[in-house]
C-alpha cells in the first residue's frame, strides 16, 4: 500500500499510548477484499490485554475528565487537524481494508472528522440545568458528569465515521475509550489512534483493542469498569451484546441493522425518483445501514420508474475501488457474495422478476453486480432481510395506507425514504412509519447535528446532536440545603 505517510500503517494494537502486540504471539491477516492480497497482520490480544486497555483507559479517565473543557477540545480539534491533513492516506487505507471506491472513501473521512470538530465545540455545552426549589431554603440543580470508561465496538462498513461517531462524543464528554474494530478493518481505527496521538490526547485516552471479536467484546461487556458499551453493527450480534452487558448494568447504545423502505407516491417525476433510490441503494455497494432495500412504487408510476432505475443503474461501474470512476467496490468477503446470490436465488424461486444483473460480468470473486429484482412479495428474503449488497428490490402498491403497512412490515426501524411533493402524503407518513429517521424528497440525512439511530431492532440510543454527548453522560441531582438566604424559586 502506497502512502504518503507509512507510519500511519500501525499493525499492533494501541493499549496506554504504547503499540502492543498479542502476549501469545496470536495473528490474523487483513486482507483487501478486491485483489485477495494480504495487506498487513495484526495481533490477537489475550483477555488479560483487553483488561489492561480497560484499566489503562479507567486510570485515564481520572485526569482526562479533570482537564478544562477548553483543553480537551483543542486536543479534539487538533485531531480533527490531523484526520483532515492526512486524508488521503486514511482514504487509501479504507479502500484497500475495505473496498469502497477512493471518492467514497475520501467522502468518509470527511464525515468521519466531522463528529470530531462538532463534538469538540459540543463539549462546552454540557449544560446542567437549575430547578426552581419546592424545598425550602434550598437550591436544587443537576450536574452534567463523563459517565465513565466507553467500550466502543464498530463494523467494518464504514470503519473510520463509526469510530468517531462514538469517539468524539464521549471522548468530548470526558470520558476515556476503548475502541473494537472490525477485523476486517482495523487499519483505518489503528491509523485515527495514531493521529490521536500526535494530537496530543494523553495516553489511556483513545485505545485500539484487537482481537477474536466474540472473547474480546465479551471481556468488555462483563467488565464492571466499562460504563458503557456502544456498539455500532447487526442487529444478531445487539441483542447478545446487550444480554452480556445485563450483567454489570451498564448503559447500551445501539445502532444496528436496517432495512429502509422507499417509497415513491404517484405524484414525482419518475426519473427523478429512480435516480435517487439507485444513490439510497448503491453506496458502498448495498453494504450501508440505510441502503433502501425495499423499493415500494405507485402502480401509477412503476413501470416508468423500473425502466428509469435499470437504465441508471447499468451504468454503474463495477470494479476494485482504487481505479477510477469506480462506482461499487467489492462486497467485503465472498460470504456476502454467497448471501446475495442465495437471496436472487430465494426471490426468483418465489416469483420475483429479475430485470437485471449478470453475475458472469463479476471482475473477482469478491464482486456482486447490481442487480433489480421486481414483484418481490413479502415471503421473500430480499424483504424480509438486511441484504447488504447491490440487489435492489422493488414491489408496486396501490394507496398510501398500503405503501404505509408494507413499510412497516419488518422487525427493522432505521431510515425510511418518501418521495411525494403532497403535503399532507408526507405528514401522514412522516407519522405513520416506524423508523427513527425519515428522509422526504432526499437521499442524504446525515451530519453531526442530527440525532441518528433507529427504533425497533435497529437499536436503541442515538448518535451525533446533542443527544449523542447524552449517551456519554450521567445526570447528577443535587439539592444544596441549610441555605437561610434561599427560598422557593
Ligand atoms: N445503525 C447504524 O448506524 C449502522 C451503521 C453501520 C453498520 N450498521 C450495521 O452493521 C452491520 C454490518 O456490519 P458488521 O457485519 O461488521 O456487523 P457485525 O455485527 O458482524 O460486527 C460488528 C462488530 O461486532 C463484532 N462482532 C462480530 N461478531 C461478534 C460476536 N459474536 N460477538 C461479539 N462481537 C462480534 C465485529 O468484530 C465488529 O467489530 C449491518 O447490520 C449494518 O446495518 C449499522
Ligand atoms: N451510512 C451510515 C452508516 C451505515 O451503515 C451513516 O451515515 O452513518
Amino acid at each position: 500500500m502506497k502512502l504518503e505517510d507509512p507510519r500511519l500503517l500501525r499493525q499492533y494494537a494501541y493499549i496506554d499510548g504504547k503499540w502492543t502486540h498479542g502476549d501469545a504471539g496470536r495473528e490474523t491477516a487483513v486482507i483487501d477484499p478486491a485483489t485477495g492480497e494480504t495487506l498487513g497482520h495484526i495481533p490477537l490480544l489475550e483477555t488479560e490485554q483487553i483488561r489492561g486497555a480497560v484499566e489503562a483507559a479507567d486510570n485515564a479517565f481520572v485526569h482526562w475528565r479533570a482537564l478544562r473543557v477548553d483543553e480537551r477540545c483543542e486536543r479534539l480539534l487538533a485531531w480533527y487537524d490531523l484526520i483532515q491533513a492526512n486524508r488521503e492516506d486514511l482514504a487509501t487505507i479504507m479502500t484497500h481494508e475495505q473496498g469502497k471506491p477512493l471518492p467514497d472513501a475520501r467522502g468518509e473521512v470527511e464525515y468521519g472528522a466531522s463528529f470530531v470538530r462538532w463534538f469538540a465545540e459540543e463539549s462546552k455545552r454540557t449544560f446542567g440545568q437549575t430547578i426552581p426549589s419546592h424545598i425550602p431554603n434550598a437550591a436544587l440543580g443537576t450536574l452534567k458528569e463523563p459517565i465513565g470508561v466507553a467500550a466502543l465496538i464498530t463494523p467494518w462498513n464504514f470503519p473510520l465515521a463509526m469510530i468517531t461517531r462514538k469517539a468524539a462524543a464521549a471522548m468530548a464528554a470526558g470520558c476515556s475509550v476503548v475502541v473494537k474494530p472490525a477485523g476486517e478493518t482495523p487499519f483505518s481505527a489503528l491509523a485515527l489512534a495514531e493521529l490521536a496521538e500526535r494530537a496530543g490526547i494523553p495516553a489511556g485516552v483513545f485505545n485500539v483493542v484487537l482481537g477474536e471479536a466474540a472473547e474480546v467484546s465479551e471481556v468488555l461487556c462483563k467488565d464492571e469498569r466499562v460504563k458503557v458499551l456502544s456498539f455500532t453493527g447487526s442487529t444478531p450480534v445487539g441483542r447478545l451484546l446487550l444480554e452480556q452487558s445485563a450483567s454489570t448494568v451498564k448503559r447500551v447504545s445501539l445502532e444496528l441493522g436496517g432495512n429502509a423502505p422507499f417509497i415513491v407516491g404517484p405524484d414525482v417525476d419518475p426519473k427523478e425518483a429512480a435516480l435517487a433510490a439507485v444513490a439510497a441503494k448503491f453506496q458502498t455497494a448495498g453494504q450501508d445501514c440505510l441502503a433502501a432495500n425495499r423499493i415500494l412504487v405507485h402502480e401509477d408510476v412503476h413501470d416508468a420508474f423500473v425502466d428509469h432505475f435499470a437504465e441508471r443503474m447499468k451504468a454503474l461501474k463495477v470494479g476494485n475501488g482504487l481505479m477510477s470512476e469506480i462506482d461499487i467496490g467489492p462486497l467485503i468477503h465472498h460470504r456476502a457474495v454467497e448471501k446475495a446470490t442465495s437471496i436472487v436465488d430465494d426471490a426468483l424461486s418465489k416469483g420475483a422478476t429479475l430485470v437485471h444483473g449478470d453475475q458472469s460480468m463479476a471482475p473477482g470473486e469478491n464482486f456482486f453486480m447490481p442487480t433489480l429484482l421486481t414483484d418481490v412479495t413479502g415471503d421473500m428474503q430480499v424483504w424480509r432481510e438486511e441484504n447488504f449488497s447491490p440487489v435492489a428490490g422493488i414491489t408496486r402498491f396501490a394507496s398510501d395506507d398500503e405503501a404505509i403497512e408494507l413499510a412497516n412490515d419488518t422487525e427493522y426501524g432505521l431510515a425510511a425514504y418518501v418521495f411525494t411533493h403532497d403535503i399532507r402524503r408526507i405528514w401522514k407518513m412522516l407519522r405513520a412509519l416506524g423508523n427513527g429517521m425519515v428522509a422526504i424528497n432526499t437521499v442524504k440525512m446525515t451530519g453531526p447535528p442530527v440525532p441518528f439511530g433507529g427504533v425497533k431492532q435497529s437499536g436503541l440510543g442515538r448518535e451525533g446532536g446533542t443527544a449523542g454527548i447524552e449517551e456519554y453522560l450521567e445526570t447528577k441531582y443535587y439539592c444544596l440545603g441549610g441555605l437561610g438566604s434561599v427560598s422557593g424559586s
